[in-house]
């Protein structure tokens, strides 16, 4: 095959910063992508209803003239959030969905759920209304070791956490293990999983061998061989419960080469041709649009894209290195790898 054309694809989980990064980084997904989920991380958070509008109108501003890119707004959920105002902010069409962060598990996370109990009745206003609650899966307990907090999270937190409160629809954000993908498995059509792209190609020696390569730094952090097969095999077996989610997340490199470097890899650049390579290397280049443009919008009730992309296989790729952003450069993360598929104008 040289040629594939899918719907246009969305991306479920993007980080797009803001201020001059934000104007950097919008156009670098709008580029490929029609929508995307944006996290809530920003310093400060966005907590409110209104701040999310604020913050969506920003990425509009930011994007090039005649895009048709959608941002799908989150809200990051806290112990003080209103039931009511995240209700509100879904049904005036602000807010797609709620993201948990348990406090301190990873970037900007400070503000997070310490006490489950405590967010209960958002919870349960959110199940009632149908609106997902996108989580980042992992324990932050000392005593359990980084490689293992999100299989600890699933059993100790998520599974309660899910029969506690029915009907609420949850997605598994950025799963990393084996015990991720047959949990997301597990759940029905209220339960859902996104994997990124940098899952697919990584594992933890990437990080590790041959020197400390900080670009390769992401939380969760990558793990074994294993369980990079495991994703693999989950992201191109069609199956519903699995959909793209990068989690592109820019860090200027003098954050990243760092004695204390920040988590994150930034993938929104190079994502299509990093993913048709794993999808024909794994003989599963048809069900690359199942990935990265069906699931998705069927799992968050959305039409799929009417646009379509074409991508076309040929010479290796050419993409930027790094991205220039006002702040400082951003690194684009390198599959250590040719990329033959190019998206077609
Ligand atoms: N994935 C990461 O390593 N970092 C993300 C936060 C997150 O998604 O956990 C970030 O905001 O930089
Ligand atoms: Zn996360
Ligand atoms: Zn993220």
């Amino acid at each position: 095959m040289t040629e594939i054309t899918l719907p246009r694809p969305d991306d479920w989980h993007l980080h797009l910063r803001d201020g001059s990064m934000l104007r950097a980084m919008a156009p670098e997904s709008a580029r490929h992508f029609a929508r995307a989920i944006i996290m809530p991380n920003l310093v400060p958070p966005v907590v409110t209803g209104a701040q999310a509008a604020a913050y969506r109108d920003r990425i509009r501003a930011a994007l090039p003239d005649g895009s048709g890119f959608t941002p799908l707004m989150t809200l990051y959920l806290t112990e003080e959030t209103d039931p009511d105002d995240v209700v509100q902010a879904h049904r005036d069409g602000i807010v797609t969905a709620v993201k948990l962060y348990p406090a301190g598990a990873t970037t900007n996370s400070a503000s997070g759920v310490r006490d489950f109990d405590k967010v209960r009745p958002v919870l349960e206003a959110m199940a009632e209304v149908g609106i997902p609650l996108c989580v980042h899966s992992e324990v932050v307990d000392s005593d359990i070791d980084i490689f293992d907090r999100e299989a600890v999270f699933i059993d100790r937190v998520l599974d309660p956490v899910r029969r506690a409160t029915p009907g609420l629809r949850v997605v598994m954000e950025h799963i990393t293990t084996k015990q991720g993908v047959d949990y997301a498995a597990s759940g029905g059509a209220d339960l859902g999983a996104t994997i990124t792209t940098h899952h697919l190609v990584i594992n933890r020696n990437a990080i590790l061998v041959g020197g400390i390569k900080p670009h390769y730094y992401c939380l969760p952090v990558a793990k074994r061989e294993e369980h990079r097969l495991a994703l693999r095999r989950a992201a191109t077996s069609g199956d519903p419960s699995y959909f793209l989610g990068t989690d592109s997340a820019p860090h200027i490199d003098p954050l990243k080469e760092n004695a204390c470097g920040c988590a994150g890899c930034f993938t929104a650049t190079n994502t299509l041709s990093i993913l048709a390579e794993v999808f024909e290397q794994e003989g599963a280049l048809d069900r690359l649009e199942a990935f990265a443009s069906l699931n998705g919008p069927r799992f968050y009730r959305l039409p799929v894209n009417e646009d379509r992309i074409t991508l076309v296989r040929g010479d290796p790729v050419a993409y930027p290195a790094k991205i220039d952003t006002g702040e400082g450069p951003v690194t684009v993360f390198d599959p250590m790898m040719p990329l033959h598929w190019r998206v077609a104008d």
